[in-house]
């Protein structure tokens, strides 16, 4: 009987980027094929059009903040859900060509999230070189190397896949950075429950309507689901149209989450499902499950419930 074909999974490459180190620790991607992708788009089409099953893209860094591309290819075209979310820690070096000393450093190539954090320590160093925004961290590690650029701000695995010779490293501004990095795959059944799950949402509010975006936030809040993000994006049709991102906690399976989605397909222009996959979880964090606020856990939910039940049976006592 033939095997099982191997899951063929794409990433924002090329080699030794942030994104390759990440998807390194997920055991189904360390036994399938990883291929490295220009571009978030080129990563998201390639599952989207069917040479890929899985593609692992940046999704937000702790400081920079939300990775605009991923935000917006995920609502553009065809529908494409997020199966597992990996998070690491990011730390950054400066690369050059060997020989090329700090001064005479005119230009750095980098990924916009790159530079962004590490805008203090360009501002100290290289006040006066003209960063140039590239489409990842190894992307700007190849073009130092290759002499395009003077120098590259890169993953310390990106200077030494590209030889580059570290002039200056662990240049972020925070030293504790952290960047989340999404699965997405072609909708399909979502991942089992784990009791720890994260719904990633995205909503188009009807601009005209006074709270409307309170209103999202209403659906949600009355049934006790957390909100862990929110974002907005321009749609792309006029200025002041927006799209919200939004990540709840909780799994589409669970009662409340599935009431809180069905309300927001009430009151919003438009929902787009993103997908539930478990919460990323450190080595060193408890297993013991937070306790929800007084009031919002689900014994409170199911005792709120009998006692109506006990009301409409005209048991007061
Ligand atoms: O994966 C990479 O190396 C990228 O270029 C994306 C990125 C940029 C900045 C921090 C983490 C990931």
């Amino acid at each position: 009987m033939p095997g099982v074909p191997p899951t063929r999974f794409v990433f924002l490459g090329p080699e030794a980027t942030f994104t390759e180190q990440a998807l390194r620790t997920i055991p189904a991607a360390e036994r399938g094929i990883r291929t490295p992708m220009r571009s978030v788009p080129e990563a998201l089409d390639a599952v989207r059009g069917g040479d890929a099953d899985a593609a692992l893209v940046p999704l937000e860094n702790s400081i920079g903040g939300a990775v605009g591309v991923t935000l917006d290819e995920m609502i553009d075209g065809a529908p494409l859900v997020i199966t597992r979310e990996v998070v690491i820690p990011v730390e950054f070096v400066l690369g050059t060509r060997a020989g090329v000393s700090l001064d005479r450093i005119q230009t750095v190539a980098a990924h916009p999230q790159a530079s962004t954090q590490c805008r203090g320590w360009l501002q100290a160093h290289l006040p006066a070189a003209t960063v140039v925004d590239v489409l990842s961290n190894s992307t700007a590690a190849i073009a130092a190397a290759e002499g395009e650029y003077d120098a590259a701000i890169c993953a310390p695995i990106g200077a030494t896949r590209y030889k580059l010779s570290v002039l200056a490293d662990k240049i972020a501004d925070h030293s504790d950075a952290v960047t989340r990095f999404v699965l997405v795959t072609r909708p399909g059944p979502p991942p089992e429950p784990t009791g720890d799950d994260v719904t990633s949402l995205a909503v188009f509010i009807s601009h005209d309507r006074v709270g409307a975006l309170l209103a999202v936030l209403m659906e949600l809040a009355v049934r006790g689901v957390n909100l862990t993000r929110i974002e907005s994006r321009p749609t792309g049709e006029q200025l002041g149209r927006y799209a919200f991102f939004l990540d709840c906690s909780g799994h589409v399976a669970d009662g409340r989450l599935g009431e809180a989605l069905q309300g927001l397909r009430r009151v919003c222009a438009e929902v787009r499902f993103l997908g539930s996959y478990p919460r990323h979880r450190w080595a060193t964090e408890s297993d013991r499950p937070v306790p929800a606020p007084a009031g919002l856990s689900d014994v409170d939910y199911a005792d709120a419930a009998a006692w109506l039940a006990r009301l409409r049976a005209g048991d007061l006592a």
